[in-house]
């Protein structure tokens, strides 16, 4: 019914002669910035044969199957597979219809080899029961090891044959195998072989193959040999052996590179690239992008030009669920084998914001500060003002004037604190008259000498002065008349927060926010660039999965994640340390969920457009610190320097955690603008980076 449907969306019906052929290549071209691998290449693989692709390495083989199944893009030229261009909308290829095998072994390595196969059969729409019929054909075929056994342990030669039985795994119309058979022993070769010359006997199954063995390819019903880009010859191999009177494969294609490199060479010394005489005027008059025994007429039927309706396109854009559900199982299988890595994720947000909690923002403790007290008598103002300090912070050193000042100079104290020997009557005539001399006021004050090199301390220093003298002493000494030694300043009652509010409280929302954008930043930046590099990300696109479906798989996957660190941190900020929450739990938890897709959509974005771990991890940490610094998350945005801060409010951070900090601390809600503000930026993030991370990933697969 789905086949049917199928045909149905493809406009119109093949036309005649183009059904006759799996592949068509038409003057295909395609390089990689100067290197021209692909130089006019025309090739036509028959329905029901098996097409054995065959050249020195380099010459452009693995290039020319990449540009087949659609994952490399070409240059110039036309290729049709199974009647349409690849990723042409509505067809099957990529899809269930093609099996292909890349180079690389392309697998999971914490999947079991049930579990690879499995994989791939939900991709291709197969029920478990066919799934479960193909692996144990394909496990006794493939003469594979237990199906529970792990890709990871598995030896070179056995991950070879599992990548192929994933590629035989749904019977698909085309088996496109990037040399299945290395490292294979010579009784597996022949069965395999012998399993693809009876597939094909059928008529309905096509293969092209590469292999370095080139003997083997007798088997095939055509080779292609092919040098440098181009096509040498291509024909049935006893017609190829038997043009070049070789008696195996390999001296036909050593003579053809022999006879190529003459015509290259002559031509190069002949510039007018005139006929050659005898017996090489064959090869030098002929077409260079025309192989020598073309297997059909295949290379000289016009490829007609394809078109789609709106509808087709459309529906050939849409997401299948079938295979985001199945990316998604795989990504929450390889962490069920990783125990260790999965908790370790779970507890890192945990870790990081309890440190900050307890390291930040706190009063300081155990400062060293020397005490040069020239009053003598233990009813003295100045002993009862050091006794109203807050011991636990500061250790007092007394000491004399001159070890006291050494001290400080040599870095051993962070203040001295004197007292002149009149303190107590001076400072008493200080707050009874109205008209002092200078020397009573002088002798009647505490005198404070700070090292100001560390300005946060230097300030919670004199924070903590002031509160010991006005709070405790002034209280203690003179309550009712304290008014007179306090400035004429009152702050009355905070309209929101507490007068004890500290700075761990500022940093905290910010904190939570930057902590859940970055873990999932990391859990996504080096997704694809591991699985690119390990040619998953291509056979999963061969096999059908767009670039979409990956990306909303592995958004989904990750928000498991981020949800289960998220209640983690929640649970800490507001049961362990206490934290305020005046506002809605529910803001608060939608907020830092929207933050963690940020971070992963921009972990896509970073994963999509890098190809390389080292890089990917620097661009995820070189954004770090001029993120949180410019996000107002440790300093408040209204310290920063214009046009800096221009820059910080389009941040993704900077309104969030201002709106988080208005829900939690004032409790306010989505009616006020600076909280709307918050989520409707996030938001706005959210969709840019997804829509570029999978623009990019489309552009490059
Ligand atoms: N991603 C790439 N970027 C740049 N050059 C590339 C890239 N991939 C392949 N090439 C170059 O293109 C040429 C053809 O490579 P290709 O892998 O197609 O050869 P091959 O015939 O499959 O070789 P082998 O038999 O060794 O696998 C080589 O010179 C290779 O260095």
């Amino acid at each position: 019914m789905r086949e049917a449907n199928m045909t149905a969306d493809l406009e119109a019906p093949l036309p005649a002669g183009q059904e006759d052929y799996a592949i068509q290549c038409r003057d295909v071209c395609r390089s990689y910035g100067k290197l021209k691998v692909l130089s006019n290449l025309n090739l036509a693989v028959p329905q029901g044969h098996i097409y054995g692709l065959l050249g020195p390495s380099g010459c452009g083989k693995t290039t020319l199957l990449k540009c087949i199944v659609g994952t490399l893009k070409i240059s110039r030229g036309q290729i049709t597979v199974l009647g349409k261009p690849p990723a042409f909308p509505g067809h099957d290829v990529p899809g269930r219809k093609v099996g292909y095998m890349p180079q690389e072994l392309a697998l999971y390595n914490e999947f079991t080899i049930s579990d690879t196969l499995t994989f791939f059969g939900r991709i291709h729409g197969l029920t478990s029961k066919e799934t479960q019929a193909r692996m144990n054909f394909l496990i006794d075929f493939l003469d594979l090891p237990q199906k529970h056994s792990l890709v990871r342990n598995l030896s070179g030669g056995q991950r070879r044959r599992v990548s192929l039985g994933a590629a035989l795994l749904q019977n698909p119309e085309l088996l496109i195998l990037d040399e299945p058979t290395v490292g294979v022993d010579p009784v597996l070769r022949a069965k395999i072989w012998q399993h693809l010359v009876e597939i094909v006997k059928t008529g309905k199954v096509s293969v092209i193959i590469t292999t370095h063995y080139i003997e083997e390819a007798r088997q095939a019903n055509v080779v292609g040999l092919m040098r440098n880009g181009c096509l040498l010859a291509e024909g049935p191999p006893e017609a190829v052996m038997k043009q070049h009177s070789a008696t195996t494969l390999e001296r036909a294609f050593l003579q053809l590179c022999q006879t190529s490199d003459q015509i290259s060479s002559k031509r190069g010394s002949s510039p007018q690239g005139g006929p050659l005489e005898n017996s090489q005027s064959f090869e030098s008059s002929r077409d260079e992008s025309q192989p020598i025994l073309a297997v059909g007429l295949a290379a000289k039927d016009e490829i007609p030009k394809y078109t789609a309706d709106w509808k087709v396109r459309a529906r050939h854009l849409l997401p299948k669920w079938r295979n985001i559900a199945a990316l998604m199982i795989k990504t929450l299988v390889r962490m069920k084998r990783m125990p260790f890595s999965l908790c370790f994720q779970f507890l890192l947000p945990v870790i990081q914001i309890s440190l900050i909690c307890l390291c930040v923002g706190g009063d300081p403790k155990g400062i060293h500060v020397a005490v040069v007290n020239n009053e003598t008598s233990p009813s003295s103002f100045s002993q009862s003002l050091l006794s109203f300090l807050d011991n636990s912070s500061v250790h007092q050193v007394p000491l004399s004037h001159k070890d006291a000042f050494e001290g400080i100079y040599n870095g051993e104290y962070w203040g001295v604190i004197g007292f002149g020997k009149n303190f107590t009557s001076y400072l008493t005539k200080r707050l009874l008259y109205r008209q002092v001399s200078r020397d009573v006021v002088d002798g009647g004050s505490v005198h404070v000498w700070l090292d100001f090199t560390s300005k946060i301390q230097t300030i919670l220093y004199q924070l903590l002065l002031n509160k010991c003298f006005y709070n405790a002493f002034v209280d203690h000494q003179w309550s009712s008349m304290s008014y007179l030694t306090a400035l004429p300043i009152k702050f009355e009652e905070p309209i929101y927060g507490s007068q004890n509010t500290d700075f761990t409280t500022f940093v905290t929302p910010g904190a939570v926010l930057s902590i859940t954008f970055y873990l999932a930043v990391g859990l996504t930046a080096l997704s694809f660039v591991l699985e690119r590099k390990e040619g998953l990300l291509d056979r999963c696109w061969v096999a059908g999965v767009s670039s979409l479906e990956t990306m909303l798989a592995h958004l989904f996957s990750q928000l498991f994640v981020i949800s289960v660190q998220i209640i983690l941190l929640l649970l800490f900020i507001l049961l362990v340390f206490k934290m305020p929450n005046e506002g809605s739990l529910v803001l608060v938890i939608i907020l830092i969920v929207l933050q963690g897709v940020t971070g992963i959509s921009f972990g896509l974005v970073i994963s999509s457009a890098i190809d390389d771990e080292q890089n990917a991890n620097q661009a995820a940490l070189g954004i770090f610190y001029p993120n949180l610094i410019l996000s107002g998350i440790i300093w408040p945005v209204e310290c920063i320097p214009y046009p800096l801060r221009y820059l910080s409010l389009a941040l993704p951070q900077t309104y969030a955690s201002e709106a988080l900090r208005c829900i939690m601390y004032r409790g306010w809600g989505l009616s006020q603008m600076m909280v709307w503000r918050g989520f409707i930026v996030t938001l706005g993030w959210n969709t840019f980076f997804l829509i570029l991370a999978t623009v990019i990933l489309k552009l490059r697969t």
